[in-house]
């Protein structure tokens, strides 16, 4: 390995800054802000795990009478103004992928459908195929649909050929309150806060994507 490195004249330490550079897009929609907080979590989680790191919200497609008319939405919407729209170009990029997710009636919002239903043309060429993908959730309800959620959008994972990280139970931080093999999972309470402290669980489920994600661009570089 060594012989091989000086052959193409680069340390052994040069070698793996370039191959463990995994890029993660963590790609959120929220009304609330508990999704934009999730993906936070998520963004220093990589970091930490060495990962070059995007937060991209997914575009709004509600009409803006709808948000006027709910304080909480607009104040979240005028408090992430800031932040990318994710787009495709931001899709090809990626060798990973976090979504962080609300549950609307046990699925993925409407906002989420529609910009996974763009996604036809990068699917067509392959471009999507060996993204290493996980999920998060949140809903108001402990059992209000979490899990169905993150397995809905896994479903399409498998369409793209994506390599599902779910954090299973890979670390003891999976047992407590919002930990969840399929994906963290929180509740939001009447008041908009989050009640389980998810924050650890966040950040390992950030941590082994890109972990998994710097296997796969290793092995196949
Ligand atoms: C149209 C709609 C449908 C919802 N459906 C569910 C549901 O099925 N189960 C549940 O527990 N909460 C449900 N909720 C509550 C949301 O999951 C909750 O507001 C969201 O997780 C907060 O995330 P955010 O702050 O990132 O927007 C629903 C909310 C809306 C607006």
């Amino acid at each position: 390995m060594g012989f091989i490195n000086k052959i193409f004249g680069r340390t052994i330490d040069q070698e793996e800054q370039i191959m463990t550079n995994v890029k993660l897009a963590v790609i959120y929609y929220s009304s609330g802000g508990t999704n934009h907080q999730l993906a936070k979590w998520a963004e220093e989680g990589a970091k930490a795990a060495g990962a070059d790191v995007k937060v991209l919200k997914i575009p709004e497609t509600a009409p803006q009478a709808a948000i006027e008319s709910n304080p909480a939405w607009k104040s979240h919407v005028e408090a992430a103004k800031d932040v990318p729209e994710v787009t495709l170009n931001d899709l090809e990029w990626a060798d990973a992928i976090v979504f962080s997710v609300p549950t609307r009636f046990g699925n993925i919002a409407s906002q989420v459908q529609a910009f996974i239903d763009t996604t036809g043309g990068l699917w067509f060429h392959g471009k999507l195929a060996n993204k290493v993908v996980s999920a998060m959730s949140s809903a108001q309800n402990p059992h209000g649909g979490q899990e169905a959620t993150i397995l809905s959008l896994y479903t399409t994972m498998y369409h793209w050929g994506a390599i599902v990280a779910a954090p299973g139970f890979t670390d003891p931080v999976t047992f407590a309150a919002g930990g969840n093999p399929y994906g963290t999972s929180v509740t939001v309470g009447q008041d908009g806060k989050m009640i389980e402290d998810v924050q650890a669980a966040v950040k390992h489920q950030a941590k082994r994507t890109v972990t998994v994600a710097e296997w796969v661009k290793k092995g196949s570089q």
